[in-house]
C-alpha cells in the first residue's frame, strides 16, 4: 500500500512543478531551548547546576540544507543542570548545545528583533540562555531554560551581486567567467536559485560572484521571486548590473521595455527595496552586443546611458528613479561569444581593489583621529 502511494506521488510530479522546487534554503525557524536549572538541596544549602545554553557558532561551508537536514525535528535543547546533592553541594552545570550554522546568517526572534548576524567565521550568539540552579533565592527550586522560536535568515556574501532582468545572459556570463555550471536557456527563470562562482585570476586572486535570479519589475514589493533574492544583494561590495541591449518582455501581456528603460526599471526597483544599495559602486554590462542592429542601438542609447539623468525626461512615469545610479564602467559584451570577458575580469578586479583602499584610507584616518583623541596635546605628534 505504501509503495502504491509512494508510486502515484512520483507519477504527479510535472517536470515544471521538479525544475522550481528549489534545493536553495535560504531561511529555517528552529525551536531553542535551554536546560532547567538544577534542584537546589535545602538542608545544607546546596545550589542545583544552572542549564545549559544553545548557542550557534558560523562556520564557512555549510548550508541551511545541512543544517535542516542534521536537525530534521528543529528543535534543540541544552541538558539540565544537575541537581544538589549531599555528595555534590553544588550541581554541574548543564552541557551546552553548539549548533554550527552557515556564514552569513542572521537570527532573528518570534518579533522579528535582530539577536545576531554571524557574517563572521566563528562568530557566536547565546539564542537561549539555561535556567538558574535552586538556591536560597529561589527556594532551592530550579528555573525552567529560556525558550524560544528563532528564525534563521541566510543572506550570501559575496564581491560582487550579478543584477539583471530574467534573460539578460548573466548565467551566461557567469559560465564564461567562472567555475560556475548554472543552467542556460532561451527562456525566464531558467535560473532559480542564487548561483555562486569564483572568478580567478593568474595570480592566484579570485573574486566571488553572485548571480541573483528572478528580479522582475515589482519585485520590491515582493512580485515574482522579489525579496527572497534582493536581500542577498545587500551584502555584496559591487553591484555588477546586465541588461539585454536589445530589451525585455517579461510575457506578451507586458509591456517590451527598451535597454534603457530596463536600466531605469532596475535602478527603480533596487531604490523601492532599499535606498542605500544605489550607493553601492556599479558597473553596467550591456550584453549581446554580437546580434545585428547592437551596435546602431549603443550609438543612439550612448548619451543617456553614460548619464542616466539625460534620459528621465523621457523614461516612462511608473519607472523613472528618484536618483539615478551611477556606473563606474560601462562594458558593452557578447557574453556569449565571451567578447570582452578579460576586460570584465580585469574592471571587476580593480574597481574592488579601489574600493577595498578607499577602506584602508579611512580606516587609517579614523585610526589616526582616535590615536589624537586619547593622546591628545601633550603626547607624541602623530604624523
Ligand atoms: N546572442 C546572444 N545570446 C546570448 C548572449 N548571452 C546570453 N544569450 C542567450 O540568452 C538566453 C538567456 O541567457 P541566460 O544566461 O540563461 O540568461 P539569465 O539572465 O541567466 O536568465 P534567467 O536564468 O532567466 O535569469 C540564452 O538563450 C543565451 O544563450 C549573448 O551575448 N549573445
Amino acid at each position: 500500500m505504501v509503495q502504491l502511494f509512494k508510486f502515484l506521488l512520483k507519477s504527479t510530479k510535472s517536470p515544471a512543478r521538479a525544475h522550481f522546487r528549489s534545493n536553495f534554503l535560504d531561511t529555517l525557524r528552529l525551536t531553542v531551548r535551554g536546560g532547567h536549572g538544577g534542584n537546589g538541596l535545602p538542608k545544607y544549602g546546596g545550589v542545583g547546576g544552572q542549564g545549559g545554553c544553545v548557542y550557534f557558532v558560523a562556520k564557512e561551508g555549510l548550508t541551511l540544507r545541512k543544517l535542516a537536514q542534521n536537525l530534521r525535528d528543529k528543535r534543540v535543547q541544552a541538558t539540565s543542570g544537575e541537581d544538589s546533592s549531599k555528595v555534590s553541594i553544588f550541581g554541574r552545570r548543564g552541557v551546552d548545545q553548539r549548533i554550527e550554522v552557515p556564514l552569513g546568517v542572521q537570527v532573528y526572534d518570534e518579533q522579528q528583533k535582530l539577536l545576531a548576524d554571524l557574517n563572521e567565521h566563528e562568530a557566536s550568539c547565546i539564542v537561549a540562555g539555561g535556567g538558574t540552579g535552586g538556591c536560597t533565592g529561589n527556594n532551592f527550586l530550579g528555573r525552567p531554560g529560556e525558550s524560544r522560536t528563532v528564525h534563521l535568515d541566510l543572506k550570501l556574501i559575496a564581491d560582487v551581486g550579478l543584477v539583471g532582468f530574467p534573460n539578460a545572459g548573466k548565467s551566461t556570463l557567469l559560465k564564461a567567467i567562472s567555475n560556475a555550471k548554472p543552467k542556460i536557456a532561451a527562456y525566464p527563470f531558467t535560473t532559480i536559485r542564487p548561483q555562486i562562482g569564483t572568478v580567478e585570476y593568474s595570480d592566484l586572486r579570485s573574486i566571488s560572484i553572485a548571480d541573483l535570479p528572478g528580479l522582475i519589475e515589482g519585485a520590491h514589493a515582493n512580485f515574482g521571486m522579489g525579496h527572497k533574492f534582493l536581500k542577498h544583494i545587500e551584502r555584496t561590495r559591487l553591484l555588477l548590473f546586465m541588461v539585454d541591449i536589445f530589451g525585455f518582455q517579461l510575457s506578451p501581456r507586458h509591456p517590451h521595455r527598451d535597454c534603457l528603460s530596463n536600466i531605469y526599471a532596475l535602478n527603480k526597483e533596487l531604490e523601492l527595496y532599499d535606498p542605500t544599495l544605489l550607493e553601492k559602486p556599479c558597473v553596467l554590462l550591456l550584453n549581446k552586443m554580437d546580434k545585428e542592429g547592437a551596435k546602431q542601438i549603443l550609438q543612439n542609447l550612448k548619451p543617456s546611458i553614460k548619464d542616466l539623468s539625460n534620459g528621465l525626461p523621457a523614461c516612462p512615469e511608473e519607472l523613472r528613479p528618484s536618483r539615478v545610479l551611477k556606473f563606474k564602467h560601462i562594458l558593452p559584451i557578447s557574453a556569449k561569444n565571451s567578447a570582452r570577458i578579460t576586460q570584465v575580469k580585469q574592471q571587476l578586479r580593480e574597481t574592488l581593489d579601489e574600493l577595498a583602499a578607499q577602506h584602508l584610507v579611512t580606516d587609517n584616518q579614523q585610526l589616526k583621529e582616535q590615536l589624537q583623541q586619547r593622546v591628545g596635546v601633550i603626547g607624541p605628534k602623530i604624523t
